[in-house]
């Protein structure tokens, strides 16, 4: 396999911001090509490990964030509380659904948006779409639209201080599995989830007494390992942050630990799959109601020729009313071809509506049915439901309706904070764990 590393320059790049100052860009690549990796080569093997893990049908993958991260993150309580709500889901689903979990979140480099349309008109005006904190600003303004390279120097410190405090919260004490009733505190006396929650915890707590009594030292509870990952959708910076191991020789991306490819840069001969296909970390890629079974062949010769464990995931994101009838094809060609591959469900992209008065919502009832769907297709295939990819936050929003602090259309003005597509709360989040918990043990 070639490893010229910029062969992708060459090919149709998709999504790419149109810079009006080519030398402004480059001395943006060229300051981000002198600054250090964000995530370290060996983190990236150790995920892979996990994910074949998760192919092999040994683990799940529980990987959430939000649709769009922002610059403008004051302290640290946002990122704390997605944390929290990422930990107590995979505390019920490891619990209630007796798995390990591999935990990624969508942070640390969420920052740029693939769009449907090049431009957003409000009241007669149109002007360039707004792209991600990572490109341009989302103020509707003509200045504010224009694609600004330095953002993305901007995107590598962001990043750099979120890891850093994801890597402080993880491994300094707060996501102690013995704090399990912590992270609840706020969440209990009203609501029926944080009670439930409770009641797991209060299990986990004796579970625990009982295992420090038999002599078992806790203390690997201490801390937990978190990835992170984005959509590699910004080449320029992808291409900056591609660097040589110094154990192995081979190229990774440094800018996270684990890379999808987006549903609308997925094509073959493009730059994405061009750039991806050439470093070593574990790489997702999202497939869409129209992915064929042909497309999912292709893409495995495409990015993971040698079959090597873990380093492919599927993302699928067909929408509730068709992941039945979509995914067994997809996952029928590809198990008979021998390839092993991870299969994740991604509800929330396949399940978007505008309401009347404009705002772009999910159902929780959708999102949820997705999921049932892609457990049934796995269940009647005799294959792994390997994860769930989830728009989550850990603030009490009012993005998507339903869930089980019941929010309805209506509501949504409420607290619409989301800079793209509408993310889960921390309610709704929870309520999806136990379902999904559920759904686990009765395929299994
Ligand atoms: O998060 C995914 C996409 O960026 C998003 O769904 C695109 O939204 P749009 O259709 O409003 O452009
Ligand atoms: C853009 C996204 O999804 P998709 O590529 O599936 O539309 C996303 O997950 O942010």
């Amino acid at each position: 396999m070639s490893t010229d590393l910029d062969t992708w320059r060459e090919l149709p790049a998709l999504q790419q911001p149109d810079y009006p100052d080519a030398a402004a860009l480059a001395a943006a690549v060229a300051e981000l090509q002198s600054l250090p990796p964000l995530v370290f080569a060996g983190e990236c093997d150790q995920l892979k490990e996990r994910l074949a893990a998760v192919a092999r049908g040994e683990a799940f993958l529980l990987q959430g964030g939000d649709c769009a991260e922002s610059f403008d993150v004051r302290g640290a309580d946002a990122l704390r509380a997605k944390l929290k709500t990422l930990l107590q889901m995979a505390v019920v689903l490891t619990y209630a659904g007796s798995v390990p979990v591999v935990k990624i979140g969508r942070f640390a480099g969420q920052y740029a948006k693939p769009r449907s349309s090049p431009v957003e008109k409000r009241n007669g005006v149109e002007l360039p779409s707004y792209r991600g904190d990572a490109v341009n600003s989302i103020e509707f303004t003509a200045e504010a639209r224009i694609p600004d390279p330095q953002r993305l120097v901007k995107m590598y410190n962001a990043s750099a201080a979120t890891l850093n405090l994801v890597r402080a919260f993880t491994k300094g004490g707060y996501a102690d599995l013995r704090q399990v009733h912590a992270w609840n505190q706020d969440f209990v006396a009203d609501s029926p989830v944080g009670q439930r929650y409770e009641a797991l915890a209060a299990e986990i707590d004796r579970a625990l007494d009982f295992m420090r009594a038999c002599g078992v030292d806790t203390d690997a509870l201490s801390s937990v390992d978190i990835y992170s990952s984005h959509e590699a959708l910004l080449l320029e910076y992808e291409r900056a942050l591609t660097r040589i191991d110094s154990r192995t020789g081979q190229p990774y991306g440094v800018s996270g630990h684990f890379l999808w490819i987006g549903e609308r840069t997925r094509n073959l001969d493009g730059a994405h799959i061009d750039l991806l296909r050439k470093i070593r970390n574990p790489i997702g890629v999202k497939l869409g109601p129209n992915a064929t079974a042909d497309d999912a062949l292709a893409l495995i010769d495409a990015l993971d020729p040698e079959r090597e464990p873990g380093r492919l995931t599927f993302i699928t994101r067909m929408g509730t009313g068709k992941v039945r009838e979509n995914l067994p094809r997809l996952v029928d060609k590809v198990t008979a071809s021998g390839a092993v591959v991870g299969w994740v469900c991604d509800p929330m992209h396949g399940n978007t509506y505008e309401t009347a008065n404009g705002y772009k919502t999910r159902k929780f009832t959708d999102v949820l049915d997705e999921v049932r769907g892609f457990f049934e297709v796995h269940r009647s295939l005799g294959t792994h439901p390997g994860g769930i990819h989830m728009e989550l936050t850990g603030d009490d929003v009012t993005e998507c309706t339903g869930g089980g602090h019941v929010i309805d259309e209506a509501d949504l003005h409420q607290r619409y904070e989301t800079a793209c597509d509408p993310r889960l709360n921390r309610t709704q989040s929870l309520d999806l764990a136990f379902e999904v918990a559920r759904m686990y043990r009765e395929n299994h």
